[in-house]
């Protein structure tokens, strides 16, 4: 696996606060990385600073070996997609004009009839086929965050000719999604991975985080508290110094947090022989 982001030392400081302090990271091809950490541990401003949205005061960061600042935007558009936290839109989109956006910003030179097999395969990669013909404005948090997704889908699809070496930037994908829909979004997004993509995303379900991710970075007061596999991160002495949450159910081994969840969630894993 290729290293296509990389940072090194990367910080910032607003005012006096520094929001984001000397944190290092590399994150491969067919890579799926989960950053989880509590409220305000700094994970979003990372995110900004990994995608380009803010410039670091300290560090660099190179994205497939460019310095991320100079590239220009539709360099970055066929290299990573950005789902935000929340994506308000001013305008009556429809569903699936929103999900052509993703398309329009790197793939005007693709052939009609592949631009639209993208658009269904992104609609389905969310499960909002029948919300196609919707205005986003109108739909639920969670509707809205898997049309997001599919938004970023298919702007790397489309992107994925000109671009080999890909990340997709997921922002809390799955706060607003029902069970099944989290399990489904995480499975796409394994999907991209299988495919070569590399995936870093913020997630608050330390289940579902052990469960995806081929590494976790835990985010702590800015900094990069751990990072390894979920197994050797997520401990009962980490849920409690770090999110102060003392496990004490005598059946939680001082080691490994038990991924308690139901069978499908385990199909992933099994299907791309984690551990
Ligand atoms: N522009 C800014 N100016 C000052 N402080 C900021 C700014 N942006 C973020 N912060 C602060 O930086 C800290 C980190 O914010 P950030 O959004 O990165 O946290 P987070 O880990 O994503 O939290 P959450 O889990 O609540 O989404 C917070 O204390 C936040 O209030």
């Amino acid at each position: 696996m290729s290293v296509i982001l990389e940072a090194t030392g990367v910080g910032i400081t607003v005012g006096k606060r520094r929001l984001v302090d000397g944190v290092s990271l590399t994150l491969s091809s067919g890579e799926l990385m989960v950053v989880v950490g509590p409220n305000g541990a700094g994970k979003t401003t990372l995110m900004k600073l990994l995608t380009g949205e803010l410039a670091p005061t300290e560090g660099e960061i190179r994205l497939d070996r460019d310095r991320l600042g100079d590239l220009p935007a539709w360099r970055l558009a066929g290299k990573r997609a950005v789902m935000a936290q929340a994506t308000r839109l001013a305008f009556p989109f429809t569903v699936v004009e929103v999900v052509r956006i993703g398309i329009d910003s790197v793939g005007r030179s693709l052939p009609r009839a592949e631009r639209e097999r993208l658009i269904a395969e992104a609609l389905r990669s969310a499960d909002i086929e029948d919300l196609a013909a919707r205005n986003y404005q109108t739909l639920s948090g969670g509707e809205q965050q898997r049309v997001q997704f599919a938004r970023t889908f298919a702007q790397l699809k489309a992107g994925r000719r000109g671009a080999a070496n890909q990340v997709m930037f997921l922002d809390e994908p799955v706060a607003s999604l029902d069970l099944a829909h989290q399990i489904a979004l995480m499975e796409a997004a394994v999907g991209l991975v299988d495919d070569g993509v590399a995936v870093i995303a913020v997630l608050h379900d330390l289940n579902l985080a052990a469960t995806f991710a081929d590494r976790i970075l835990v985010m702590h007061r800015g900094r990069a508290h751990a990072v390894g596999k979920p197994a050797e991160v997520i401990t009962r002495d980490l849920v409690a110094t770090i999110f102060g949450v003392d496990l004490v159910s005598d059946a939680v081994p001082p080691g490994a947090l038990p991924v308690v969840l139901p069978q499908n969630y385990a199909r992933s894993r099994a299907t791309r022989g984690g551990s």
